[in-house]
């Protein structure tokens, strides 16, 4: 995995790669400094010659209808598909998981390219705008397990993406709850038809045309309204249901990782040196015995101190 070394690229005598690259986008600064707490430094990727000697990548977040002009107005959309291809690690937060995913639905008028390679279906800001944005504890046995520290992570929610569907290559690091009924009534960017059909699939055995109450207004079609009042009867069963329907907020697939939150915005690096261990994880897979082993330390720090950054 770790050939292609560029003269930037360098090794200390332990194996520890001293020079990460990754592709910048508005996130860049924040990845920047959870790499350093693991003592990699990084680099920005602007253009496609640059992934050539690249052995890890990141796309950050950001929003992903602008990068993907960028993407385009670069002419890195085929130079990050090959990258994908090549089996090297490559990490997507938020805007970054949309760009992975074989299929995103809740985009802006026209879509936007996607690299792909995750086979997923994500929704863009399933959660909502950015006032919806939050914070929650998610349990993430695997990456613990692998870790070391508490069986839960702090996931920091931006307008964020879920992820609805997986194919069965697909590995589910961590899910979460679909929010309560008022949040979702109330949220005019989950009410799409794909959000409706979903929560129509979690909750089949309600009874869905029981008080329904339109959320849509006669703008929308006849049909769409009459979507939208069954949304709203399934949300009502949901309020008496005790088993929530959750959905998927981060997943591994080979070479592969993605989270719809931002670990490098707290002080907890484990999805970090999760990533960077991925890459020994393929290099064993692939028995390249010329691949130097990453060395990185387990990174729990029940030390270090967390700020809030939504209450
Ligand atoms: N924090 C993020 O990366 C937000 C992603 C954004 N909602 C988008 O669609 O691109």
């Amino acid at each position: 995995m770790i050939e292609n070394q560029t003269t930037e690229s360098s090794w200390d005598g332990g194996g520890v790669l001293k020079r990460l690259h990754f592709w910048c986008f508005p996130h860049h600064f924040r990845e920047n400094l959870a790499l350093r707490r693991l003592g990699v430094k990084s680099v920005e990727i602007k253009k496609p010659e640059q992934l050539q000697s690249v052995n890890y990548l990141i796309i950050p977040g950001g929003e992903s209808t602008t990068m993907a002009k960028l993407a385009e107005y670069h002419n890195l959309f085929p130079a990050l598909r090959e990258f994908v291809k090549t089996g090297k690690p490559v990490w997507g937060t938020c805007a970054g998981l949309i760009f992975l995913a074989n299929r995103a639905t809740g985009q802006k008028l026209g879509g936007q390219d996607l690299i792909g390679g995750l086979d997923c279906m994500v929704h863009r800001n399933f959660f909502g705008s950015q006032l919806q944005s939050f914070e929650t504890e998610l349990a993430i046995p695997h990456v613990a397990a692998k870790e070391g520290g508490p069986p839960s992570f702090r996931g920091v929610f931006i307008r964020a993406p879920a992820i609805l569907e997986v194919g069965p290559e697909v590995e589910v690091l961590a899910d979460f709850p679909v929010p309560p009924e008022k949040n979702i009534s109330s949220n005019p960017a989950v009410q799409t038809p794909e959000v409706a059909s979903y929560l129509l699939s979690c909750y089949p055995l309600c009874d869905i045309f029981s008080s329904p109450k339109p959320i849509y207004t006669s703008k929308h079609s006849t049909s769409t309204r009459k979507r939208s009042a069954q949304i709203h009867s399934v949300l009502l069963c949901k309020e008496n249901t005790d088993s929530l329907k959750k959905v998927i907020v981060a997943v591994r697939q080979g070479n592969l990782l993605a989270t719809a939150f931002h670990p490098e915005l707290t002080a907890d690096t484990r999805w970090h040196s999760y990533f960077l261990k991925m890459g020994n994880d393929m290099a064993d897979e692939a028995s390249t015995s010329s691949s130097l082993p990453l060395v990185v330390p387990n990174s729990y720090d029940r030390n270090r101190i967390d700020l809030p950054i939504f209450q």
